[in-house]
């Protein structure tokens, strides 16, 4: 099992997001997260990268604990995709300075390439981040959670910003690795239809 959730609980002080969620997710599925504005997609997507402690229960990522460094290895994290680059520096910088950390350094430059091509980036791949559209930067930051060919890809509502051949991109990139296991926070039918299954999570539960 590639994800794996056992009574997994996280509460904002006394408040439940979610109580007690048991989940297994297999290694190449594609789990779409549904549910209404604040029921708890980005606290799933943060315990499901680590970044947030739950409160109970555990998560598991081909059979490392979340959290743990081998688990973070296997991780690809896309929260806030128009947020989160280091304006200064160009796309191909941001993607480059993830790439040093995650890959050898002879195939940092061909997995750098390998993204831009894939995402559309090329035409301003040497602008600075912050001077990139919302939709430029939101391809800059799927791009960087496909490198290093992570075993998991968390993306938080990957197409709110991208226009439509980029949406095709970015389902092209991800059926061309059938072996990761994706969880996409999404409000969209088409992201839903592109899923295998739906998990709807209910408010304050
Ligand atoms: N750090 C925090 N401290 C306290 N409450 C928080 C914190 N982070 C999130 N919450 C609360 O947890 C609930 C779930 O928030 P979350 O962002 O996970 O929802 P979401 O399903 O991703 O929403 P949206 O569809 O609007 O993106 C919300 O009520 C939010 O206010």
């Amino acid at each position: 099992m590639s994800i794996q959730l056992r009574r997994a609980t996280r509460r904002f002080r006394h408040r439940p997001i979610f109580t007690d969620l048991d989940l297994d997710v297999p290694q190449g599925a594609r789990l779409l997260l549904a549910g209404d504005n604040g029921s708890g997609k980005t606290t799933l997507l943060r315990c499901l990268a680590g970044t947030l402690a739950l409160t109970a229960g555990r998560i598991s990522v081909a059979g490392e604990p979340v959290g743990s460094p081998a688990a973070r290895r296997l991780v690809g994290l896309c929260l806030a995709p128009e947020q989160g680059l280091y304006g200064r520096l160009s796309a191909r910088d941001n993607l480059r300075l993830v790439a040093r950390l995650r890959l050898p350094r002879r195939s940092v430059e061909p997995a750098t390439a390998r993204v831009i091509e894939e995402l559309g980036i090329g035409t301003y791949a040497d602008r600075p981040a912050e001077k990139c559209s919302a939709g430029m930067r939101a391809r800059v930051s799927i791009a960087r959670a496909l490198l290093g060919d992570p075993v998991v890809l968390l993306l938080d509502e990957p197409t709110r910003s991208l226009d439509e051949p980029t949406r095709a991109m970015l389902w092209a990139a991800l059926d061309r690795r059938r072996h990761l296991t994706c969880v996409i926070a999404s409000h969209h039918r088409e992201d839903r239809a592109r899923c295998d299954s739906t998990l709807t999570l209910p408010v304050g539960r």
